[in-house]
């Protein structure tokens, strides 16, 4: 495991929306080079918490603050929406945008884009038009399209959702050498089987707050809260 110097503090984080407090109050460290997944039933505000780390959800009090710059943490993270967002241009394109506005020399970037073509899958279709792509080959290429550049930290929405147990798995093999080079991962996800898989820690949301949270061996073999306990039985909790 590659150490990973980013580190993010959220202090008493909260997000209102329509006078309703969706999140918070949130304390909460990130650090190391860690597998954080983010787990808990519909609207208990694993979306807003991510978008919160990135920096793309307006905070309604309490701060985020990063162990770098703000500009150097914005720079190192990369973020993958549950629905894929992608130029309307091909494969390729997509794969060498941002490492073109990176500035990176055009011999590395058609290097690096062949080669995360393959890791993800996609090496025969460099040149298919994006938009035409399938649901999970879509999700493949906004992984690639976020992992071209190495970022330190990776924040995942949903990875998976909608895809069949191969296209899973090859993403999960992906995120799993990712984050075993360096890049430190937080996913949501909603299949407890794919977070017993990945998580190294969890942090387990309900109605907007941080309810039960621990490293992956300790918490899923003995739940802090009766509430993570039922969900891991399977029971409905909200
Ligand atoms: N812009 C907004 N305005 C009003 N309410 C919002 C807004 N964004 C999110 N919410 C509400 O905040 C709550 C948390 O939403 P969020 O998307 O973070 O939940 P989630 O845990 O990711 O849910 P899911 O598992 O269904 O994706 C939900 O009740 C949602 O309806």
């Amino acid at each position: 495991m590659v150490d990973n110097p980013l580190s993010v503090s959220l202090k008493d984080v909260r997000v209102k929306r329509r006078g309703r407090t969706i999140l918070g109050p949130v304390n909460l460290t990130l650090a190391g080079s860690g597998f954080t997944i983010l787990i808990g039933p519909n609207g208990a505000g694993k979306t807003t918490l991510l978008k919160v780390l990135h920096g793309i959800e307006r905070i309604s009090a309490g701060t985020v603050q990063w162990s770098v710059a703000d500009a150097e943490a914005r720079q190192a993270q990369a973020y993958v929406f549950q629905r894929p967002i992608m130029l309307r241009r091909t494969v390729r394109q997509n794969l060498a945008y941002p490492l073109k506005l990176l500035g990176v020399p055009k011999s590395e970037i058609a290097q690096k884009v062949t080669d995360w073509a393959g890791r993800v899958g996609l090496h025969e279709m460099l040149d298919h038009p994006a938009p035409r792509l399938s649901g999970g080959e879509k999700q493949k290429l906004a992984l690639g399209r976020a992992l071209v550049r190495t970022p330190k930290v990776l924040f995942l929405d949903e990875p998976c959702a909608n895809l069949d147990g191969r296209s899973t798995r090859e993403i999960e093999t992906v995120l799993r050498h990712a984050n075993t080079t360096g890049t430190r991962i937080v996913m949501t996800t909603h299949d407890l089987g794919q977070a017993r898989r990945l998580a190294s820690d969890v942090l387990f949301l309900l109605h907007g707050k941080l309810h039960d949270q621990g490293s992956a061996p300790q918490i899923f073999s003995n739940p802090g809260t009766a509430e993570f306990q039922a969900f891991l039985q399977g029971d409905i909790v909200d």
